[in-house]
């Protein structure tokens, strides 16, 4: 596992990438009010921002920044204003995960530093598997809650030194999801007339990667009450909340996990019994393209979210 804990220099870059971004923005747009982090195949969020005042950096050239390495993540921070309020907003268009090697530190500088830049209310999206039957492809889950499983086991992270300037050692959870944003996601979703039902309150099992889950797994986390599962998402919202930021998670549900039973409980009914092996696996591919057949549904849900903050 890589190590969790940061070294000083690390914890000094935050201002430095903070300054470098600063100096390099107009006053209006150097202060964000918003964070977006764009989700696997919804890197079209950008498209959020008029062109005419977006400014981009790729994540090489901040100080401080890994890079993304997973298809479907471009690897840019883009600054510009989003929607009739011409709300200031910053766009992490593609998200570093632990299983690219990267440790919860690196994970989470990005969130740190939208906080030094004066943002409020961190937007998070992103890719996941329905763990239950009432969860279609393509609907949108609005988190109200989260199960961490690396969490249980120590990886966390907050773990290491806390860093006072940016909030408590001890960090309650148990309000992470801004109920005040919630009720806009549901407002906005009315607005646009999405279908009702394909938008709807859900809990999101965080698991490490990058495999997807065995059958038995997905068994297992439905069991523990979580709606939907995927491999990023709870590292940075963990960090956002300890710095006091307002946080809003939307989920795109890209697939169903794979997790039949046998049709048969008897043992000498072979056909019925290889029935377990019905489901196709899930594939990446599978899930950008999801995510890119409904980034018109995201961006103008995000977009009227934004409206009504
Ligand atoms: O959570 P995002 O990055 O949107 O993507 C999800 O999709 C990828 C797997 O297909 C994993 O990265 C998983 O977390
Ligand atoms: N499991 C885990 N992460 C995911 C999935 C999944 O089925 N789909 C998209 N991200």
């Amino acid at each position: 596992m890589p190590p969790q804990v940061s070294t000083d220099e690390t914890d000094e870059l935050f201002t430095v990438a903070a300054d470098y971004l600063r100096k390099r923005l107009t006053p209006e747009l150097s202060q964000p009010k918003v964070a977006i982090i764009c989700g696997s195949g919804l890197g079209g969020l950008v498209d959020t921002i008029e062109e005419t005042d977006k400014v981009e950096f790729s994540y090489e050239e901040i100080p401080g920044f890994v890079s993304s390495t997973v298809p479907g993540h471009a690897g840019k921070l883009a600054f510009g204003l989003l929607g009739k309020n011409k709300m200031p907003t910053v766009l992490m268009v593609g998200r570093f995960h632990f299983y690219e090697g990267y440790n919860l530190k690196q994970i989470t500088f990005p969130i740190r530093i939208f906080k030094l830049l004066g943002v409020e209310t961190l937007i998070v999206t992103g890719a996941a598997g329905s763990l239950r039957e009432e969860f279609e492809t393509g609907d949108i889950g609005v988190l109200s809650d989260h199960i961490s499983i690396p969490g249980f086991c120590g990886v966390n992270p907050l773990s290491g030194p806390n860093l006072p300037a940016f909030g408590p050692r001890f960090t309650a959870l148990s309000d992470t999801y801004d109920y005040e944003l919630r009720v806009k996601a549901f407002k906005a979703a009315q607005k646009l007339n999405f279908t009702p039902g394909s938008i709807k309150e859900s809990i999101y099992c965080f698991a490490g990667g990058p495999t997807y889950e065995t059958r038995a797994e997905a068994r297992f986390l439905k069991s523990t009450g979580g709606d939907v599962v995927g491999m990023s998402t709870v590292p940075e919202i963990i960090v956002a909340k300890h710095c006091g930021i307002k946080i809003l998670g939307l989920i795109l549900v890209t697939n169903k996990v794979v997790e039949k039973k046998p049709k048969s409980a008897d043992p000498m009914n072979y056909q019925q019994m290889m029935n377990y092996q019905d489901q196709e696996p899930v594939n990446h591919e599978e899930v950008i393209a999801l995510g890119v057949s409904k980034a018109k549904d995201m961006k103008n849900l995000v977009k009227t979210i934004i409206e009504l903050i």
